[in-house]
């Protein structure tokens, strides 16, 4: 069947109108392309057409090419056949103008088509860019050559190398727009226009080449040598960024044409590449974590949620109420007496105004937001809440009494969330008998700024709750997954193996500076001793209690944190963790930890093994990060998670994973389930439980399967 079409349609005045529709974002898949082919030939010929006038169907002009379709262009396609040969020779030099009327979204390609014609018409709501680095390539269709040309070479860098897309009246005023119209008057304003380009009322503008605002070669050099030092400070082990740098800068040098083949070129050899093929992965996963089998296709609607209450202002309630605020949720905050609850409103205060500080939030925004919370010291207004998320310490009897008292004043409809981070849900409403409306809510710290929203459900949960909770996901802009119930849940279980294995390594000889290096060398944010600081050791430890108690075989009992609670080092919040902290929450090593790892390595009472500290960085990546594909291979197998691809997602927004490498199942696929299933055996020969390969691995692993291919089975466990 095919994907998508265009349509064209002759008006009485003599304008073409041609009209791309591929539901939902109209992309440009290969049959839009080629029945695009199709109708720009005819209108080109037809002597009763004049002007020809491209839209989108549905208030879209277009998502851009179709990201399905980079694996399918046929292999032979001669290089610019669509960018030189028709969209510049065929579609810009044509002897009839084209003008493009766009509402709704004009990206990647999109916006390239839009640029190839001679006037853009558009709506003020419309979103214009070219975010094609986030998915690993350059724009493919001209946009590093007609962009710069028509907002200037700034504007246009900001664009590309951070993704960032221009709302209609801004891309009016840096030029990428002609005129700013209401929706109802795109295809008229567009037409018209076109006609008086014919007319000589208008100029004839062939993008490409324009010149009036590219800089002089001189300063052209300066601005872009500026651009790659960024990019490279942005993340040094991304080559696209600097290729997309190099292919604008041909064209400045050599001419727009010259530019054109080697953005072709150079836009093939990335699209083959690992990254792209990994980040193309993530883009797709990301939009699969909402898809649930047997909830999401029942057919349910969202109940309205307007009103939510949260139990519990510390760090993470008052983060939760910002993420809930900044996006018009009313939120009552309780805590437990007026100084706590001053503190917590304190704390929201203080993130809404680091987004003011960051550009993210006007100040009168700032008021607005604040407005939509009010903080209480007892639960009668929780009567009105739709959902009330509970984030208080990790105390089971405080969850439990807290829980009996939310099922006694809230309304019998009203969803009840816990944001805890390991405590089984079962016991935590164990004192209620509401467990069809108890779920998890566990938001990321900082919960504002993280954009994952981890949802648990037990098998008492209803659907309808997980359906309100991923509409809440949705209305707080972050990724859901939704997982079962066990210790950890999904993301933080996922990841306990590599805190583990990091202690282990420590107390067997390696450096935990060189641990966190090796760490972020990888790619991640930070390391696990640097992350240990971050969240405290308190936090640390409690968390640790509980792996200990469900998962006593794949543990490592390090002493290393508990001896350095006993000397008053808690972690970044006293400024002595494993690393000293400055008044800028500078980290550095401290020469001291010696004393303490000498300790902890004594207590472990281990012969030292001769050949671990010569790991290399490579192995020592592979000893921390397969224990992590291991138990993802566990939480697919109990029916925890529901598909590889979620856990890719959990792994990057939860975790930090490099999405660059598609997240931890895509990335271990990449080596084979053979490969990880052998090293880990052999680790665990030597090591224990911590590394011994899960069955689901080694099934995989004996029939040559992928570890993203869904086991039989493992979906009827949910
Ligand atoms: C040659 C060129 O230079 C190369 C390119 O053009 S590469 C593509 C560049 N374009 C992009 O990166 C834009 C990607 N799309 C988006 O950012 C967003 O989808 C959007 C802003 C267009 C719409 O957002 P939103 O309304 O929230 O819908 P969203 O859920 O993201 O997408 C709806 C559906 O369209 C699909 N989709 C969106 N853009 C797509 C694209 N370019 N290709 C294929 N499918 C696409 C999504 O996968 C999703 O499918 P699903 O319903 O089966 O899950």
């Amino acid at each position: 069947m095919a994907r998508g079409s265009t349509s064209v349609e002759v008006r009485r005045d003599g304008v073409a109108v041609i009209t791309v529709s591929n539901p939902p974002v109209n992309a440009l898949s290969l049959d839009v392309i080629a029945s695009l082919q199709r109708d720009y030939g005819e209108a080109l010929r037809r002597s009763d057409v004049k002007a020809i006038v491209l839209t989108g169907a549905k208030g879209r002009f277009s998502g851009g090419f179709d990201i399905n379709a980079f694996d399918k262009k046929p292999k032979n396609e001669k290089p610019g056949y669509l960018s030189i040969d028709f969209l510049t020779d065929i579609v810009e030099d044509a002897p009839k103008p084209s003008v493009a009327a766009i509402d709704g979204v004009a990206l990647g390609g999109g916006l390239e088509l839009a640029m190839v014609c001679h006037a853009r018409v558009s709506t003020s709501s419309v979103q214009l860019g070219l975010p094609e680095l986030q998915l690993g390539i350059i724009p493919g269709l001209g946009g590093t050559q007609r962009l710069p040309r028509l907002v200037g070479l700034p504007k246009a860098l900001e664009m590309l190398l951070m993704s960032k897309p221009l709302k209609g009246v801004e891309a009016h005023k840096f030029g990428l727009v002609d005129a700013v119209v209401s929706a109802d008057e795109l295809i008229s304003t567009a037409c018209s226009w076109a006609l008086e380009i014919v007319e000589d009322k208008r100029p004839w503008f062939r993008s490409l080449h324009r010149t009036d605002r590219l800089p002089a070669l001189e300063e052209t050099k300066k601005i872009l040598n500026f651009a790659r030092v960024q990019a490279q400070k942005q993340s040094a082990s991304l080559q696209h960024p600097l290729v997309c740098i190099d292919v604008i800068e041909e064209g400045i040098i050599s001419g727009p044409r010259a530019g054109l083949m080697k953005e072709t070129l150079c836009g093939k050899m990335l699209e083959m590449s690992q990254i792209s093929k990994s980040l193309r992965h993530v883009f797709f996963a990301q939009r699969a974590t909402s898809k649930i089998p047997n909830i999401s296709n029942l057919g349910l609607t969202p109940r309205r949620i307007h009103k939510v209450a949260i139990v519990g202002g510390g760090l993470m309630g008052s983060g939760i109420a910002t993420a809930l605020i900044s996006n018009n949720l009313l939120v009552i905050l309780k805590e437990v007496n007026e100084q706590f609850l001053d503190a917590g409103i304190s704390r929201v205060k203080a993130n809404l105004q680091s987004l003011v500080k960051r550009g993210q939030m006007t100040k009168e925004d700032y008021e607005n937001k604040l407005s939509l919370l009010s903080g209480v010291l007892d639960y009668e207004q929780f009567r009105e809440a739709d959902v009330v998320i509970e984030a208080v310490i990790e105390d089971l009897s405080l969850k439990q009494k807290i829980f009996a008292d939310l099922e006694k004043y809230c309304h019998s409809n009203c969803i009840l969330a816990t944001n805890t981070s390991t405590i089984d849900l079962h016991l935590i409403g164990q004192k209620t008998s509401c467990q069809d409306r108890i779920a998890g809510a566990h938001f990321f710290s900082p919960a504002h700024a993280m954009p994952l929203l981890e949802i648990i459900r037990t098998h008492r949960t209803s659907s309808q709750v997980v359906i309100d909770l991923l509409n809440v996901a949705k209305q707080i802009r972050k990724t859901p997954i939704v997982v079962g119930n066990c210790t950890g849940f999904a993301v933080n279980r996922m990841f306990f193996p590599f805190t583990q294995v990091a202690y282990f390594l420590v107390d067997y000889g390696l450096d935990v500076y060189h641990i966190d290096h090796v760490i972020t060398k990888f790619g991640m944010p930070m390391g696990p001793f640097r992350l240990a600081d971050l969240v405290g050791f308190g936090v640390a430890i409690a968390s640790r209690k509980q792996y200990l108690q469900s998962y006593p075989e794949r543990c490592y009992k390090s002493m290393l944190i508990q001896i350095m609670l006993e000397e008053n080092r808690t972690g970044e919040s006293s400024r002595k963790g494993f690393y000293l902290y400055d008044d800028k929450r500078k980290a550095s090593p401290d020469p001291e930890m010696n004393k303490y790892i000498e300790k902890s390595r004594s207590m472990a009472s281990i012969v030292q093994d001769p050949k671990l500290p010569k790991l290399t960085d490579d192995e020592i990546v592979e000893m921390m990060l397969f224990p992590v594909v291991n138990e993802a291979c566990r939480l697919l197998d109990e029916g925890v998670a529901m598909k590889a691809s979620d856990l890719d997602v959990a792994s990057i927004m939860g975790r930090g994973f490099p999405s660059y490498r598609g997240g931890v199942m895509f990335w271990a696929d990449s080596f084979g389930a053979k490969y990880i299933y052998d090293r880990l055996k052999d680790w665990s020969k030597f090591h224990g439980g911590i590394f011994e390969p899960y069955e689901y691995l080694s099934t995989r692993a004996r029939q040559g399967l992928s570890l993203a291919a869904m086991a039989d089975g493992a979906m009827s466990r949910l």
